[in-house]
């Protein structure tokens, strides 16, 4: 899926909501561990329930990873439902990603070729070698970490180096990358304060802000400073959304919190625009 389709959506759903399928089997509904797959079968009710209130979806690999072949087996499906039945979502494999020229290749095409995700973040540490092997797929999307949301990011991505803050070389230097229009942004959304200088270096790049709701971001904030003219923002919200409730009716409960955040995308879609 390329930008101008996901704008389309945007605006045709009235949503820039991206839903984190973070699937911990400890905060599932415990009749579903009786399924032959009961990851799968929690993703593919969740989908089902709020295809028509988002525009992306996000399982962050970490949490099929954990559970081994079978893990792997259930991210499968359910990038495979995806692409099935609702072709018109944005997918991101969160994987946070990339190593040597030859190693970056191989993650490549294991999310974009194996997996037929839209889109894979990367961790941007190991410089333009790393990235442009995930560039090099040109139908497809770079997602680099850029500001992160967890307490963490302070340690060196605000830093200085040469006079200028870490966070703000990654996106200046990583503009020179060849096919450098395929790179989208993590920038988390409690660091909304940030966002007005990092529309002055990237104005046109779509950001994927991860950290409303769990993590205490706010949504108004994040479209302050962070809308473009394209609207150019993904917001994830994954536990706050997936693990409204436990009961039978998570599915349902998911959709209302998802239809809360949708609302307030709506609201500010229509101040912008
Ligand atoms: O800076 C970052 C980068 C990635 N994440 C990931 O996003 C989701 C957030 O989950 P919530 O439950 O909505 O807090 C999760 O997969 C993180 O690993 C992030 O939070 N911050």
């Amino acid at each position: 899926m390329n930008t101008t389709q996901l704008v389309q959506e945007i605006k045709k759903k009235k949503s820039f909501l991206c839903i984190g399928l973070d699937v911990d089997l400890n905060k599932i509904p415990q009749y579903l561990l009786e399924e032959e797959d009961p990851i799968f079968a929690f993703n593919r009710a969740i989908i089902d329930a709020t295809h028509h209130l988002c525009v992306a979806y996000k399982p962050n690999t970490a949490f099929y990873e954990a559970y081994g072949l079978k893990g792997w087996k259930s991210l499968e499906k359910t990038i495979n439902y995806l692409n099935k039945k609702y072709p018109e979502i944005f997918t991101i494999a969160d994987a946070k990603r990339g190593d040597i020229g030859n190693t970056s290749t191989m993650y490549a095409k294991a999310f974009f070729e194996d997996l037929a995700f839209d889109s894979v973040t990367v961790a941007p540490y190991m410089g333009k070698d790393s990235i442009e092997p995930f560039l090099a797929f040109e139908d497809k999307h770079t997602i680099l970490l850029a500001l992160t949301s967890n307490q963490g990011a302070y340690d060196f991505q605000t830093k200085a180096v040469d006079g200028k803050e870490l966070y703000k070389q990654v996106l200046e230097t990583s503009k020179t990358y060849k096919n450098s229009k395929n790179l989208m942004y993590v920038v988390g959304a409690t660091k909304a304060k940030f966002l007005a200088d990092i529309r002055q270096i990237i104005p046109d790049s779509f950001l994927l802000v991860p950290g409303v709701g769990a993590q205490g971001g706010n949504l108004q904030d994040v479209c302050k400073y962070g809308m473009n003219s394209q609207v150019g923002l993904l917001i994830n919200s994954s536990r706050g959304i997936i693990y409204a409730s436990k009961e039978k009716d998570f599915a349902q409960a998911a959709a209302l919190k998802a239809e809360e955040l949708q609302k307030q995308m709506a609201v500010e879609l229509n101040r912008h625009f």
